[in-house]
C-alpha cells in the first residue's frame, strides 16, 4: 500500500442506528440510503421512505443496514404476507406492490440499457406481468432436515442452512405444496432419516417435485445420501397410492458434502425419468435433470416474444442456440425451414428428440455441445443462417459466441435474457460490431422476486 493512502473510515459505525430517507432499489430491490454520500443497502426498505435502522457491516463502497422501523411509508407498500418468508428471502419483493415490480424491473432494464449496453435509445416495452403473481413455480427443491427430534420440509434462512418448516411455500404451484407434505410424511412413517449436514449422515437431502400445469403429470425425485432406500417397495406403493398424479418417481444419488443439489447417479423408481407438460399446442417430455421454464404461464408470453420478434415467414433457417429441450424450437420450426437446436447438456437433447417424434416434426435438428464451439464450427462450414435465436444461462454469451456471431452475420437476432447485467454487456459487443437493437420487451417470470427476463430483437445493419 502507498505511504499516502489514508486508511478507509466509513461514515458510519457498525451496530449504531440511523434514520434516513431511501434514494432508490438495488438492482436486487434493497432500499439505498446515502449517509454523507456514501450508500447503505437496506433490505425491505421502500423508495421515499424515511426509516431507521442498523448498521450491521460496513464494506469499503458501502454498508448493509437492518431495517428497525418505517417512519413514513411508501405508497407501493403492501402488507407482507407472512413475516416468515422474508426470513428466507424466497420472496424479496413482496413487501413492494405488483404493479410497482413491474415498473421497479422496466427500470432494471432501461437502466442497463443506458448504462452498459449504451444504447438509450432502444424502445423498452412495459413487461408483460401476470394476472395473479402467486403460485406460478411449477418447480420445487425442498430440503429435509431434522428439527426437535422430527422430519420438517421447509426452506433455509437466508445466507444460512437452519430450516424454516414451512408448507405454504406461495409462488409454488398449491398441488406441489400438498405434495411435498404427502411425500415427507411417506417418508416419515417409514423411518426414513433426514439428512444431518454437519455429521453428513441421515438418507433424504432434498424433495425436488415437478408437476407439468397443463397436464398435472406428477413427477417426485427423492435426493438421497447413499444408494440405499430403505422400505423401498413400501414407500413406492404408498407414494402411488396417496399421490394418483405420479407419473415418475427417481431416486437421485448425491454421496457429496456439497450444496449442489442433485447427484450424478439416479435410480427409477416408478415409471419413466420424465413428465410431459405442453407449451403452445405442443407436448413436451421432461427429465428430472432437464432445463425446463419454471413459470408455465409467463413461458407462453416470452415464447410468443421471440418468436414474433424472429420475423419468419417460412423460408428461413435458423439456429436456436442454449435449447434446452426443444421447446423454443419448435415454437420457431413452425414457421421456418429448418431450425437447428444447440444445447450442452445430453439428456436435455435426448428429450429434445423424443419431443421432435411426439409432435411429429419433420424441420429441427438438435446438435449436443458447447454452443460456443458448435457456433465456431458452423462459421467454419459457411453455411448461412437468417435468424439466430438464443436463451443463455445468466452469465450470458461466451465472447467466442459473439465472435461467431459477427463472422456469421445472421440477418436478425432474437436474444432472450434472464440476466439484465449480461444482457447489456452482449448487446454493447454485438452493437459495437453491426447489430442494431432494435427494440426489448422484458416478462415478469418471477414475480415477489427482483429477477426480470428480457426479450430483444437485433436486425444486421445494412
Ligand atoms: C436459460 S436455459 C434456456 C433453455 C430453453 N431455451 C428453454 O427455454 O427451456 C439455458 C440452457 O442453456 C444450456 N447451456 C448452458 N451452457 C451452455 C453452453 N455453453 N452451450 C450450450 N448450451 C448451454 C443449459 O443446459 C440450458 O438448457
Amino acid at each position: 500500500m502507498g505511504k499516502n493512502k489514508q486508511k478507509f473510515t466509513a461514515p458510519v459505525s457498525k451496530n449504531k442506528d440511523y434514520t434516513g430517507t431511501i434514494e432508490d432499489l438495488t438492482h436486487e430491490g434493497l432500499g439505498v440510503v446515502k449517509i454523507d454520500n456514501f450508500p447503505i443497502f437496506v433490505e425491505g426498505a421502500l423508495p421515499q421512505e424515511e426509516v431507521t435502522f442498523k448498521v450491521v457491516k460496513i464494506g469499503k463502497k458501502f454498508a448493509f443496514g437492518k431495517l428497525l422501523e418505517v417512519i413514513t411509508e411508501s405508497p407501493d407498500r403492501v402488507e407482507v404476507m407472512d413475516k416468515v418468508y422474508a426470513q428466507t428471502g424466497t420472496m424479496p419483493l413482496q413487501h413492494l406492490s405488483y404493479d410497482a415490480q413491474l415498473r421497479f424491473k422496466k427500470d432494471q432494464v432501461v437502466r442497463v440499457f443506458e448504462r452498459i449496453a449504451k444504447l438509450p435509445e432502444v424502445p423498452i416495452a412495459d413487461v408483460i406481468g401476470m394476472e395473479d403473481p402467486y403460485g406460478y413455480r411449477n418447480k420445487a427443491q425442498i430440503p429435509v432436515r431434522k428439527i426437535d427430534g422430527k422430519m420438517a420440509t421447509g426452506f433455509f434462512r437466508k445466507n444460512s442452512h437452519d430450516l424454516i418448516p414451512l408448507e405454504d411455500f406461495a409462488i409454488q404451484d398449491p398441488k406441489i405444496d400438498e405434495a411435498v407434505v404427502i411425500v415427507r410424511d411417506v417418508l416419515k412413517r417409514y423411518h426414513i432419516k433426514p439428512y444431518d449436514e454437519v455429521n453428513h449422515k441421515g438418507d433424504i437431502r432434498h424433495i425436488l417435485i415437478r408437476r407439468g400445469y397443463y397436464t398435472g403429470e406428477l413427477m417426485v425425485v427423492l435426493v438421497t445420501r447413499t444408494s440405499d432406500l430403505p422400505r423401498e417397495d413400501e414407500i413406492i406403493s404408498s407414494l402411488k397410492e396417496k399421490l394418483p398424479e405420479l407419473v415418475s418417481l427417481i431416486q437421485n444419488i448425491n454421496p457429496e458434502k456439497t450444496n449442489v443439489i442433485l447427484g450424478s447417479d439416479h435410480r427409477v423408481l416408478f415409471g419413466e425419468d420424465g413428465y410431459h407438460d405442453t407449451l403452445l399446442g405442443d407436448t413436451y417430455f421432461i427429465s428430472h435433470q432437464s432445463f425446463y421454464q419454471i413459470n408455465p404461464v409467463q413461458t407462453q408470453q416470452l415464447y410468443q416474444t421471440a418468436i414474433d420478434y424472429a420475423e419468419l415467414t417460412g423460408k428461413e433457417t435458423v439456429i436456436d442456440a442454449y435449447c434446452g429441450i426443444g421447446t423454443l424450437t419448435l415454437g420457431l420450426a413452425k414457421k421456418a425451414k429448418h431450425v437447428y437446436g444447440l444445447e450442452i447438456v445430453n439428456t436435455a437433447i435426448k428429450n429434445a428428440n423424443r419431443n421432435v417424434q411426439v409432435n411429429d416434426v419433420s424441420n429441427v435438428s438438435f446438435k449436443v455441445g458447447a454452443a460456443e464451439e458448435l457456433m465456431v464450427e458452423w462459421t467454419d462450414r459457411n453455411e448461412k443462417v437468417d435468424v439466430l435465436v438464443v436463451d443463455p444461462p445468466r452469465k450470458g454469451l461466451a465472447k467466442a459466441f459473439v465472435d461467431a456471431v459477427l463472422t456469421m452475420k445472421p440477418e436478425r437476432m432474437v436474444y432472450v435474457s434472464c440476466n439484465p447485467a449480461t444482457l447489456a454487456r452482449d448487446l454493447k459487443l454485438l452493437h459495437e460490431g453491426g447489430y442494431d437493437v432494435i427494440k426489448a420487451q422484458p416478462v415478469d417470470m418471477f414475480p415477489q422476486t427482483h429477477h426480470v427476463e428480457t426479450v430483444v430483437s437485433l436486425s444486421l445493419n445494412k
